[in-house]
């Protein structure tokens, strides 16, 4: 990912660092200047004053310019991930995105992503110290070269040393994102599950001090050990330096006629040195950091994989016949090590016929439904749209013939579905058939609100259904939330509107007083069809009765 990232920007990071580099170089040039100016002569001074002057100046310049293109490289990484994250998401298999989970996105999408855009910001200032640490080292090369095979020795101490740490460090901080990613949920239920744990607050303690606190002082803990061995390396390293430099000042430099411009130059480079090194131990930690959450991010978007190739859209089949041939999937429960199957299933749709799908909780009618809409290819047998199967070079242009309000739908505010040109007066028009006209419009392809109750944002997302307009609706429990008078308005008209426009309909329902509207009928059970035919033969339909109810031993 890191690599991935570097490569995009080579160009501006070759040339963030070129200019790094120089700023380097000349910041050390400085300090030669000023170490050879506390010694120089009344008649060196005044060119000396000279290149001192025009050195600062660019040691300015391509400072600013290196920050500036450094925070540039950063924004642009920062914005890259995103966008690579957020296609990843986009185009993945809908199981692998259930798979992945939504806390592990968001986690990606939020910390990971920050981390590896600072990288761009860590980067340069590893760079830039580097160079004036290894310019101060040949600075006193110059002076000595006793003095650079000494630092060369300390440099693969310390090496050997960083590289021993490293290790330990960055196993700490992988546990550190593991975790974060299962705290990106508690986060979630934090606001999601706000109202039970107001109402409970043997529950509100619980999850915060069992499940929350928990898990954040996990990713205090691991992260701090990790990053603590990366300091530790760092007091290594200071520590080798002034071993280094107590060598240099009492053992290396002899007593010679340099020996005053010996000694004043170390003394300034090595002050010198001291913050540079300090800023390279510090940063290169922030650099490893960057690197597990590339690893993290890379294994994320891994598992977001898909073979379908995208429909362009300009040639949308109508709906002829679909049908389901032996079409089988299955959930594995880890916890449980139970399976749930659902199928084999054989089905047909035919437009202008209004199918209800009903079953006790947890038969497998929604995943019967997101099935059929291609959501899940089916583990086994086959999905036949128009004569044809459906498989990955198609399914994407198959899941096109739908139009869904699932029980858990998503509205966007902005009606981004279709790009009609009379949107605003037919989503008004739709409103207004649902009593929502005095709630929320539909102005600039966009609801005014969707500050709503249930029961009206579900009528909201029948607007959005009914303005896609595709050949096949499907309604998961869509009038489970709504009053009677809206009941009557859902299956008296607007379903039969639907079956007059030559639609396919299918209507996931528990609502009996309707079954017979329907043209068919199909009963589920423990993931397998029990009963499909016409409604009337009803007395079918009531083959398994449900157990009753036992609360604490009372019926
Ligand atoms: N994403 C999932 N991962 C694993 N198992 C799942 C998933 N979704 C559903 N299941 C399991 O599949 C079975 C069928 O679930 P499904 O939601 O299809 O039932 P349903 O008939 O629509 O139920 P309800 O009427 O309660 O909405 C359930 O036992 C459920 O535990």
């Amino acid at each position: 990912m890191l690599k991935y990232l570097i490569n995009q920007s080579r160009v501006l990071l070759a040339g963030a660092s070129l200019v790094t580099v120089f700023h380097g170089t000349c910041s050390v040039l400085l300090i030669a200047q000023i170490s050879s100016a506390l010694t120089a002569t009344e008649s060196e001074r005044g060119t000396l004053a000279l290149v001192f002057i025009a050195t600062a100046v660019a040691v300015m310049l391509s400072y600013v310019s290196a920050a500036i293109l450094f925070e540039r490289l950063g924004q642009r990484a920062h914005a890259e991930l995103r966008s690579f994250v957020a296609r990843k998401v986009l185009a993945a298999d809908y199981r692998n995105l259930e798979t992945v989970g939504a806390a592990r996105i968001q986690s990606a999408l939020a910390e990971h992503c920050t981390h590896v855009a600072e990288f761009f910001v860590s980067f340069p200032i590893i760079l830039m110290n580097a160079v004036i640490v290894a310019g101060c080292l040949l600075y006193m090369a110059w002076l000595s070269w006793q003095v650079f095979l000494l630092a060369i020795l300390v440099v693969g101490l310390g090496c050997v040393g960083y590289h021993l740490a490293h290790l330990r460090a960055i196993r700490h901080l992988n546990i550190a994102s593991e975790e974060q990613d299962k705290l990106f949920s508690y986060f979630r239920s934090l606001t999601d599950g706000a109202k039970e744990l107001r109402l409970n607050n043997r529950k509100r303690k619980a999850f915060y001090e069992d499940v929350l606190s928990g898990s954040i002082e996990t990713v205090r803990r691991e992260r701090t050990f990790g990053m603590s061995v990366f300091v530790a390396s760092g007091g290594w390293a200071q520590f080798l330096l002034y071993v280094f430099i107590g060598m240099v000042l009492f053992a290396l430099v002899s007593d010679g006629p340099d020996r005053a411009l010996v000694m004043t130059g170390y003394a300034l480079v090595f002050v010198y040195m001291v913050g540079p090194l300090e800023a390279l131990l510090l940063n290169i930690p922030r650099a490893n950091l960057a690197k597990v959450s590339a690893e993290r991010i890379e294994e994320i978007t891994r598992a977001m994989t898909t073979q379908e190739i995208e429909t362009d859209n300009s040639s949308l089949p109508g709906l002829q016949s679909l049908a389901l041939r032996g079409v089988l999937h299955r959930y594995y429960h880890e916890q449980s090590d139970e399976l749930f199957t659902l199928g084999p299933i054989d089905l047909d749709f035919r437009p202008g016929e209004i199918t209800f799908l009903v079953g006790g909780n947890g038969s497998g009618k929604t995943t019967l439904a997101k099935l059929l809409v291609g959501l899940y290819p089916p583990e086994e047998g086959q999905i036949i749209f128009n004569g044809k199967a459906v498989d990955e070079t198609n399914r994407d242009c198959y899941r096109q013939l739908f139009s869904t309000v699932f029980s858990d739908f998503h509205l966007f505010d902005r009606l981004l579905e279709t790009d009609r040109v009379d949107l605003d007066n037919e989503g008004n028009r739709l409103l207004a058939k649902l009593h929502l006209q005095n709630k929320v419009k539909v102005q600039d392809g966009a609801f005014t609100t969707l500050a709503l109750s249930q029961g009206q944002r579900k009528r909201l997302a029948l607007v959005v259904a009914y303005l896609e307009n595709r050949p096949f609706f499907i309604f998961d429990e869509w009038a489970a939330d709504q009053d009677p008078v809206f009941k009557e308005v859902f299956y008296r008209e607007l379903l039969p509107e639907l079956r007059a426009m030559g639609k396919a309909v299918l209507v996931i329902s528990h609502d009996d007083r309707y079954f017979h509207l329907a043209d068919r009928l199909i009963r589920m059970e423990s993931g397998c069809l029990t009963f499909n035919a016409c409604p009337s033969l009803k007395d079918a339909l009531h083959a398994t009765p449900a157990p009753p109810l036992v609360l604490n031993g009372v019926t």
